[in-house]
C-alpha cells in the first residue's frame, strides 16, 4: 500500500533520508487491517554515530543564532504542517491505526502548534541581572546540547514536535527514535524542519527497539533525554541516564481519577468520561480511566453513557464519519483482552462492549464496567486501551483519598458545579495536569507531566524551557579583584 507523503528511507540523518539495510528490518503494520505497509530498517552503529556527530556539528552554530532567528524556522516549519495536515493526518491514520477524524485535529496540528508556540517563545529567551554594590551578575539561558527524544506508539508526530520544539527554540540539537511500532510520523517532521531552513543535523530520525535508544543515551555527546513511555522503560531510562549525569524529562503512564459529583452536569461529565476513555482507543496516558461516579447519580451516569456509546462509529479509519479505531497493534489488543478477562473474572459488572468486533484489524469495543473497587486489576493496573472503570462514592473525602491511592500521578478530573469544591478537590489531587469540568485537553500554552511514578518534568508551556537549557552565572568584578594575602 502506498500514500502520499509516505517517507523514503528508515532514518533521517545530517538533512537526509539515509537507509542502512543491514539494520533488523521492522515491519509497520496498518493496525485497521493488519497489512504490512512499510518496513524499516534498526539503525546500525553506522547511522547512530553520524546522526549524533551531525547533530553534534549543527548545534553550536544554531545555538549562535539569535532566538528570532531560530524561531522563525519553527514557525515556518508549523506552517509547512499546517499546509499539507490532511497528507500528514492520512499517514498518522496508517502508523497508528486512529480515525481520520481525530488525526485532522489533533496530532500534525499539534505539533504545529508546538512549532509555532516555541518558535514565538525563542526571542523571547533572557537572563536576569542582579546588581551587588557596585560588582554584579547577569545570568545566560544557554542550550544544554545535543539532546535525545525517545518516543511512545500513541502520538508519534505530536511526541516528535513537543520535544523537539522546545529542544531547538533553545538552541539544542535533537536526535529522536521513534517508537518502532509507529515510526513513520517523525520522519516528515525531519523532512519539514530541514525544508523551513533547519540546518543538516539539526534533527535527526533514526529507527529501532530499545537497543538503539539505549546506545543513544549511553553516548558521551549527549546531555539530555526525554522519553515518553511506560513506567518501567522510564525506569531504565533514568538509570541509564545517571550514570552520565545527564538531565531527563519523562512522561510515563497513569492510571488517572475522574471524578463527578451528583451535581455535575451529567452530558457534561458522561463527555469528559468519554474523552478520557475512548478517544485515541483509549490510548493515552492521562485518561481518566478510575471514573468515581457519586452514588445518587450512578446509574443515571451509565444509562446515559451507554446511550451515547451508541454513537460510536468503528469503519475504515480514512472514512470521517469513522470516531473509533483500533489497538495500534496485535500484542496491545491481546493486552486489552487480557485486563477485559480479568474484570469479569474478579466480578466486575459489564455494562458495554468486551467484545472483539468482526473485522481485520486489531479492534476492541469500547467497554465500561461498573461496580469496580480499589483493590480490582481494573482499578490498579494501566490498561492503556478503551476500557473504562466505574467505581462508587459516597464523599469528598473518601473519593480525594481513593483517587490519590496510587503510585501514579499524571492527570486527574472532577466535574461539579460547585467550583469552590472544583478548585479544592483540584488542589488535592496529587497529579501534574488536573481538570475541572474538562478532560484530556492539553494545549501546548500549559505545562504538562506528572508528578509520582508518572514522571519527571514538564511538557510544553514556559516551563519546557527550564527542560532543555541551563543557567549560567557570570559575576562581574567592577573594582581590583580582593584577596587575603
Ligand atoms: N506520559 C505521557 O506523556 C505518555 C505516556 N505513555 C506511556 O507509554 C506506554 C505505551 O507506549 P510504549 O511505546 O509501549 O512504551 P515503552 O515504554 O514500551 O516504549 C517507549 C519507547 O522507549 C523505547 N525504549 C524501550 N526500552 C528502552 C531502553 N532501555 N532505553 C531507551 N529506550 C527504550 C521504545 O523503543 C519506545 O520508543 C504506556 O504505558 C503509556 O502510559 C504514552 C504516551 C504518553
Amino acid at each position: 500500500m502506498t500514500f502520499s507523503a509516505q517517507p523514503t528511507a528508515s532514518h533521517f540523518v545530517n538533512g537526509a533520508y539515509r537507509e542502512d539495510a543491514a539494520g533488523e528490518a521492522i515491519p509497520v503494520v496498518y493496525p485497521a487491517t493488519g497489512e504490512v505497509i512499510a518496513t524499516v530498517h534498526a539503525a546500525t552503529p553506522a547511522v547512530i554515530e553520524e546522526a549524533l556527530a551531525g547533530a553534534a556539528r549543527a548545534q553550536k552554530d544554531w545555538a549562535a543564532l539569535r532566538g528570532v532567528e531560530r524561531g522563525r524556522v519553527l514557525r515556518r516549519a508549523a506552517d509547512l504542517i499546517r499546509e499539507r495536515n490532511r497528507e500528514l493526518s492520512v499517514l498518522e491514520t496508517h502508523d497508528t491505526g486512529k480515525p481520520l477524524s481525530e488525526t485532522l485535529v489533533a496530532d500534525a496540528t499539534s505539533a504545529a502548534d508546538a512549532l509555532e508556540y516555541f518558535g514565538g517563545l525563542a526571542a523571547t529567551l533572557a537572563g536576569e541581572h542582579i546588581q551587588l554594590g557596585q560588582d554584579f551578575v547577569y545570568t545566560r539561558r544557554e542550550p544544554l546540547g545535543v539532546c535525545v527524544g525517545i518516543g511512545a506508539w500513541n502520538y508519534p508526530t505530536q511526541i516528535a514536535a513537543w520535544k523537539g520544539a522546545p529542544a531547538l527554540c533553545c538552541g539544542n540539537a535533537m536526535v529522536f527514535k521513534p517508537s518502532e511500532t509507529t515510526p513513520l510520523g517523525a520522519l516528515k517532521l525531519a523532512e519539514i524542519l530541514m525544508e523551513a531552513g533547519a540546518p543538516p543535523g539539526l534533527y535527526n530520525v533514526v529507527q529501532g527497539m530499545g537497543a538503539v535508544g539505549s546506545a543513544l543515551i549511553a553516548d558521551p555527546r549527549v546531555a539530555k533525554v526525554s522519553i515518553t513511555g511506560s513506567v518501567p522503560t522510564g525506569t531504565r531510562v533514568y538509570e541509564a541516564a545517571a550514570k552520565g549525569l545527564k538531565h531527563v524529562t519523562l512522561e510515563l503512564g497513569g492510571k488517572s481519577p475522574l471524578i463527578v459529583f451528583e451535581d455535575a452536569d451529567l452530558d457534561s461529565a458522561v463527555s469528559g468520561a468519554i474523552l478520557g476513555n475512548f478517544y485515541s482507543a483509549g490510548q493515552v496516558c492521562s485518561n481518566g480511566t478510575r471514573v468515581f461516579v457519586q452514588k445518587a447519580v450512578k446509574e443515571a451516569f451509565l444509562a446515559r453513557l451507554t446511550e451515547r456509546l451508541g454513537g460510536v462509529v468503528m469503519g475504515d479509519p480514512l472514512d470521517e464519519a469513522t470516531n473509533f479505531g483500533p489497538m495500534v497493534s496485535e500484542r496491545q489488543r491481546g493486552i486489552v483482552e487480557g485486563f477485559i478477562a480479568k474484570g469479569l473474572e474478579e466480578s466486575a459488572r459489564l455494562v458495554a462492549g468486551g467484545q472483539r468486533p468482526d473485522r481485520p484489524g486489531f479492534w476492541v469495543e469500547p467497554t465500561v464496567f461498573a461496580d469496580v473497587t480499589d483493590g480490582m486489576t481494573l482499578a490498579r493496573d494501566e490498561i492503556f486501551g478503551p476500557v473504562m472503570s466505574v467505581l462508587d462514592f459516597d464523599t469528598e473525602g473518601e473519593v480525594l483519598a481513593r483517587a490519590n491511592a496510587t503510585e501514579f500521578g499524571l492527570a486527574a478530573g472532577v466535574f461539579t458545579r460547585d467550583m469552590s469544591r472544583g478548585h479544592r478537590v483540584a488542589a488535592g489531587f496529587e497529579a501534574g495536569t488536573c481538570f475541572i469540568n474538562a478532560y484530556n485537553l492539553t494545549p501546548v500554552e500549559a505545562p504538562f507531566g506528572g508528578m509520582k511514578r508518572s514522571g519527571i518534568g514538564r511538557e510544553n508551556g514556559r516551563a519546557a524551557i527550564e527542560h532543555y537549557s541551563q543557567l549560567k552565572s557570570v559575576y562581574v568584578g567592577m573594582g581590583p579583584a580582593w584577596a587575603p594575602f
